[in-house]
């Protein structure tokens, strides 16, 4: 029996989604964790913990190196909630150049007076067209790629930066979506600036008092990746001057706060029932292969690994990704009189991974020999069905 612990709320799609070798929130120290956006740290982990996905994109709530150094595979579920985000960004792209939150705010507000009249004396209530505008999406990824595309096709003039775009995003991407090479050269001309980065030490702070500057006066911005992408203060100052024109963020901060040219959302961008069972089956999915097979894919910290398990036996290691890692594994069979089946190794960064296939059930010896390499991190035996 394997057990799942689960944080913040998780779809029930994928909950239904494990066999039922597994218990769910059943123990305190169980095999893997199924998590969104739970801030993870600075906690603690169970020893027995050899897997966490969070069932999302983000993954700046978890401590990825941290996860690494105790032998606990990461992994996120990128792409799962990437239509929602789309359809909540172009949603509020539209309500922003139309204004459609102080008219309907009006309208709630005014139920007896003549909105007619209201209408030609308040400038407010004529919006623009997002036809023809000039968008700025940073990051074409899951995201960036559906948000450019689908202002393309809405008749944007749509301007994409990513200097670090992979190539299946890229082939994504609509041909006539222009590719800027610099952050300033996309949103220099842009009528509005949409981020869809990852937040890390490089994008922290990505959209400041500099780029700012760079940007065009009556821009919006919107912020629908992460809290700290865009320096708040330096928007604040910019909507004061008459700079920056409106900022949408689904992130809220105390400098925001009761603003008419700030819309702020709940971390609302992921949130539909559709975005939620998609990155908890894929979760669920990606648990189950890992614990039964030892194979994974786009782990955030190990590398991809897909053998069938033809032998009875396999022995997993997660260790540093070093020089004779290897021949150390193999030695320590050979001394213990194993016969190795199938092996296979691959690595990522610092950490590298092996999978070993036995007839004979491994000992007792054969495992302490085995966690006895230096650099070692974790040995694990998956017995096949
Ligand atoms: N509001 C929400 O609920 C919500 C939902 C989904 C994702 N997100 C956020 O949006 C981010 C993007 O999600 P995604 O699914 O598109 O991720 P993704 O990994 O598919 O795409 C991120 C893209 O950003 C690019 N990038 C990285 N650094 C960059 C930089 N300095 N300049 C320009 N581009 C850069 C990458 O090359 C990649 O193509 C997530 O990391 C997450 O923080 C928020
Ligand atoms: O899990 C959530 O509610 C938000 C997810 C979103 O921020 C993401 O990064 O995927």
């Amino acid at each position: 029996m394997y057990n799942v612990k689960t944080f913040n709320a998780i779809s029930q799609d994928g909950l239904d989604k494990f066999s039922d070798k597994y218990q769910i929130n059943q123990i305190d120290n169980p095999d893997a964790y199924l998590i969104r956006s739970a801030n993870m740290l600075d906690a603690d982990f169970p020893e027995n913990l050899k897997v966490i996905v969070r069932a999302g994109a983000g993954f700046n709530n978890l401590p990825i190196d941290r996860l690494s150094e105790l032998g606990i595979a990461a992994f996120n579920t990128p792409g799962s909630n990437a239509n929602a985000v789309k359809e909540v960004v172009l949603s509020m792209i539209i309500a922003s150049v139309r204004h459609l939150f102080p008219v309907a705010n009006f309208s709630a507000n005014n139920l007896h007076a003549d909105i007619s009249k209201m209408k030609k004396i308040d400038p407010r209530f004529k919006g623009t067209e997002i036809r023809d505008k000039t968008l700025a999406v940073i990051g074409l990824g899951h995201v960036g790629s559906l948000v450019a595309n689908a202002a393309n096709d809405l008749g944007m003039d749509v301007v994409g930066y990513d200097p670090y775009l992979s190539s299946d995003a890229a082939w994504r991407i609509e041909s006539d979506i222009t590719r800027a090479n610099t952050l300033e050269d996309a949103i220099k001309d842009a009528d509005i600036i949409t981020v869809h980065v990852p937040k890390n030490d490089e994008t922290t702070d990505l959209i400041d008092e500099e780029a700012i500057k760079q940007m065009k006066t009556g821009v919006s911005i919107l912020n629908y990746a992460r809290l700290g992408i865009v320096n708040n203060q330096a928007v604040v100052d910019a909507l004061d001057e008459g700079k920056v024109a409106s900022y949408i963020t689904d992130f809220g901060d105390d400098v925001l706060m009761n603003r008419e040219d700030v819309v702020i959302t709940p971390h609302i961008g992921g949130s539909t029932v559709e975005a939620e069972g998609n990155g908890a089956v894929r979760g669920a999915k990606i648990i189950q292969r890992y614990l039964e097979t030892g194979n994974l894919s786009q782990s955030l910290n190990l590398p991809n690994m897909n053998v069938s398990m033809h032998s009875p036996y396999r022995i997993t290691l997660i260790h540093k990704n070093i020089p004779n890692m290897v021949g150390q594994i193999a030695t320590k069979a050979a001394d213990n009189n194993f016969n190795i089946n199938q092996m296979s190794n691959g690595a990522k960064g610092e950490m590298a991974y092996t999978m070993v296939d036995f007839c004979d059930e491994p000992t007792e010896q054969l495992l302490n020999d085995l966690k006895s390499i230096n650099e070692v991190i974790r040995v694990r035996v998956i017995k096949r069905k």
